[in-house]
């Protein structure tokens, strides 16, 4: 006899068929990531424990063959590539053009922008933040081809102030291309080889803000940088000195007891306004996967995804670069990028950006930028950056995610 309510054994039957059936995960869909790197930064990217990682987030890297077309390879959902040479650079460019789906970090128009050590500067100039919402900088600098015995003329005619970073122009991921010198006077900078930009040195107390950009997701870390150098020190010292790399991944600052000063209780606040590539609106999901990271230091930074409308002298330029085909705005069409950016010694809010890098070191290794991953394919997003003490002055802003960190 069955109570009333109870199923006939065949119906039950039918039920924990069912209910094993949703309990069987539905295979999760692999986000595909093709790459092609080359052997060093494969080494530096690529750790075991990152493929881990990413495995357990339903990501898988594969590796892009360099002998076969590019073409022929695939399905990607994601391309990541850092590699240089007319031939992946048309290889690319083709492959964007035939499989616009495909999110490729990043276009080597927008790349190209930064392996030269004065255009990746020229758009932060040109933006002028300054005059909208606080003092972001880059430091003064000029450009020496050729002729190094022309320096100490050139120099005293820009009226450059000493001392000087000497940096090699091109960036392209040799050790040569990251070697530094510092020069106390402007005549021995004729025994460095040209091409070179020579960089005002800005003192910043010794810390250097890394601001890592994946799509929407951004970190920022401290790092030790060089100490400043005193007037008596420049009256004194003469001569050019090559330093290392003072600023690199061991060199964290983000555990250091740093003066608050240096450190910044609230140093100002960085604003990152994101806008889309095509036409600058409908925000919709987007603004939904806007988030923050890093908990780490005491710096402010606002993420906010602003309309054509809203802040019009900053976004309105910026869009205007970004959704033209031959736009060269602001990190255009860039996702996977870090600005390294300084404050001016005993100011609160003077900033400066002194050097920006396409696919740093590390970018997704312990940052939720892994996640977004999947999500880039989606979203097409480029990035200015501005800083700024005053954000309740700001109109019109949409205000995504805030938090101190
Ligand atoms: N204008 C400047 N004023 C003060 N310090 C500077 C300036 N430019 C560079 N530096 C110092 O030199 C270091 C290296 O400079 P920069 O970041 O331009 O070189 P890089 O080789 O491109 O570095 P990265 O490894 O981050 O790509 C910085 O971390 C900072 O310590
Ligand atoms: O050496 P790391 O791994 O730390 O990464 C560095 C990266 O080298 P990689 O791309 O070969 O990894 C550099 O790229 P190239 O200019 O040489 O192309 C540059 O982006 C640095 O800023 C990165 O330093 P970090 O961002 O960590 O300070
Ligand atoms: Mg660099």
């Amino acid at each position: 006899m069955r109570i009333h309510g109870e199923m006939p054994p065949e119906k039950e039957e039918e039920e924990k068929v069912k209910s094993l059936s949703l309990s069987i995960q539905q295979p999760q869909k692999l986000v595909v990531v093709g790459y092609a790197l080359t052997s060093k930064k494969k080494k530096s990217f690529l750790q075991p424990k990152l493929e881990v990682l990413a495995r357990n987030k339903g990501i898988l890297f594969v590796a892009i063959d360099l002998n076969r077309p590019l073409l022929d390879q695939g399905p990607f959902d994601v391309v990541l590539h850092k590699l240089l040479g007319k031939d992946w650079r048309g290889a690319i460019e083709d492959y964007r053009k035939k499989n616009p789906e495909v999110a490729v970090l990043d276009p080597p128009d927008a790349i190209e922008q930064l392996l030269n050590r004065q255009s990746m500067l020229n758009d932060v100039t040109d933006l002028n933040l300054s005059d909208c919402y606080g003092k972001v900088c880059v430091p003064r600098q000029m450009v020496i081809n050729n002729d190094p015995s022309s320096i100490p003329h050139e120099v005293t005619r820009a009226g450059l102030k000493l001392p000087l970073v000497a940096k090699p122009l091109v960036v392209d991921g040799t050790a040569k291309s990251h070697e530094m010198f510092l020069a106390y006077d402007q005549f021995s900078l004729s025994e460095l080889e040209p091409p070179l930009v020579l960089q005002e040195f800005v003192n910043h107390g010794g810390v250097l803000f890394k601001i890592y950009i994946v799509g929407e997701a951004i970190k920022v870390v401290r790092r030790f940088s060089l100490p400043n150098v005193t007037k008596q020190e420049l009256s004194k010292v003469e001569g050019v000195f090559r330093f290392p790399r003072v600023s690199s991944a061991a060199a964290s600052a983000d555990d250091a007891d740093l003066d608050p000063s240096v450190a910044g209780e609230i140093l100002g606040n960085i604003l990152l306004f994101s806008f889309s590539k095509s036409d600058c609106s409908g925000y919709g999901e987007n603004w939904l996967n806007c988030f923050l990271v890093g908990l780490s230091i005491s710096l402010t930074i606002t993420v906010w995804i602003s309309r054509r409308t809203s802040s019009p002298s900053f976004t309105g330029e910026a869009c205007k670069g970004a959704s033209s085909p031959t736009g060269r705005s602001m990190f255009s069409g860039l996702r996977l990028f870090n600005v390294d950016m300084i404050r001016e010694h005993g100011t609160k809010d003077v900033f400066y950006v002194i050097d920006i890098n396409y696919f740093p070191g590390n970018i997704f290794l312990g940052h939720t930028g892994l996640d977004l991953l999947g999500k880039l394919k989606k979203s097409q997003f480029s990035f200015s950056v501005i800083l700024n003490g005053k954000i309740s002055t700001i109109p019109d802003v949409h205000l995504c995610a805030r938090t101190s960190i």
